[in-house]
């Protein structure tokens, strides 16, 4: 079989919206692929449904360009594109049954009736729902309605789905659940998804491509393992996994210092005297002895999460670590941490972004990492 060619399907250029005197988009750029999924991920007023509404067209852009297969849609209104969307309450007709709820839009456009019939029986059958087609939607699940929904867009055959915050009514097992629903859905049927959600664990576990959203601004983008690895900057870090992030200054290549020490790191290419900020998983740390430790951390606190336990703890400068341990360190009063040079990655330092810490005044100038 041939492999199928990546196509983009969509693309912003420079796109800003305002409301008012308020930036809601601000220089967003990007281009979606066909056939793979993509999340916007950030916090409450990021953005997020402001881009979804400005491709679906349900708002326009002030300013800059929306392409849709390389074509200028920027003013093209909503019904006249090729994008349908799954809204957060499923804006389905409660008074409708099933099958008609799916059917509705097919109707609008004044399809053949045995056409309609076999879209809609066939598009129950993807989402596992056929035999329900006389059932009225306040007789369905969560979930149920989370796939009718699905299904009343994707009968229209459209080349990209927009889901905004479509799972975030259900409960955590059924969005488990739903998440891996979806993303065979989006497998099977090789459309473009563009979800939108602020819940960072479902947009790693589903996505081809993550869109990290702050203030209005796409602040990275890339595939999960990438953003978790590699975060850009602070934000990017600390939004997504749970991250030390403590304030540093590049040496060299691959050695960074901080809490008065040098360490081998994995990034190269920023400058010596650089400030920079230095991130640690703490799935990547180890607890060992002080003496043994690259680190030495007063515990502060522990709470037993289950599989692990998760320690609170501080360094000499005052930099709390936040530690996953296999055992009990309650009794212990300090404790050594270890890590691999690759645990530790490293960030240039933003000014505008982080409220950077005075201690690190003492490296600025000098050549006093030890
Ligand atoms: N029609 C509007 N008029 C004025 N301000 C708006 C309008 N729509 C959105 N905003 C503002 O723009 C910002 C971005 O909103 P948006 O809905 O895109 O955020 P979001 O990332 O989707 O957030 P959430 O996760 O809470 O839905 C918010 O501060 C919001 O208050």
């Amino acid at each position: 079989m041939e492999m199928a060619k990546t196509e983009t399907i969509l693309e912003l250029q420079h796109v800003y919206k305002y409301f008012d005197d308020f930036t809601a988009l601000d220089d967003i750029n990007f281009t979606l692929d066909q056939g793979k999924f993509y999340s916007f991920l950030g916090p409450s007023g990021s953005g997020k449904t402001t881009i979804l509404r400005t491709v679906s067209g349900l708002i326009l852009a002030d300013k800059g360009k929306v392409l849709f297969d390389g074509q200028d849609i920027t003013n093209l209104p909503a019904e006249k594109r090729k994008v349908n969307t799954v809204f957060q309450n499923y804006a389905l007709f409660p008074h409708l049954n099933v099958f008609d709820n799916v059917a509705f839009g097919l109707r609008l456009k004044k399809m053949a009736k045995s056409e309609i019939d076999d879209r809609v029986v066939a598009v129950l059958k993807v989402i596992q729902m056929d035999g329900y087609e006389n059932r009225m939607i306040s007789e369905l699940s969560g979930g149920q309605q989370q796939r009718v929904a699905i299904a009343r867009a994707i009968v229209n055959e459209p080349r990209l789905l927009l889901l905004d915050e479509s799972l975030s009514a259900l409960d955590q097992k059924l969005r488990q659940q739903m998440q891996y629903e979806l993303r065979s859905l989006q497998q099977r049927l090789g459309i473009t998804f563009l979800f939108v959600t602020h819940d960072q664990e479902e947009a790693l576990a589903m996505s081809d491509e993550i869109l990290v959203m702050n203030d209005g601004k796409i602040q990275q983008s890339g595939t999960p393992v990438d953003i978790y690895d590699e975060p850009i900057n602070h934000f990017v870090a600390n939004f997504i996994g749970a991250s030390n992030i403590v304030p540093g200054v590049m040496v060299r290549d691959y050695e960074v210092a901080f809490v008065g020490k040098t360490f081998e790191c994995a990034d190269a290419g920023m400058r010596p005297n650089e400030k920079v900020e230095v991130v640690l998983r703490p799935e990547d740390i180890d607890v060992t002895t002080p003496e043994q430790g690259k680190l030495v951390v007063h515990v502060d606190s522990q709470l037993f999460r289950g599989d692990h336990f998760e320690i609170n703890s501080h360094d000499e400068d005052g930099n709390q670590w936040l530690i996953y341990a296999t055992n009990s360190i309650e009794d212990k009063d300090k404790v050594g941490l270890s890590f691999t040079p690759n645990a530790l990655h490293v960030m240039r330092f933003n000014e505008d972004e982080a409220d950077f810490d005075a201690r690190l005044s003492q490296y600025e100038e000098g050549d006093n990492a030890d």
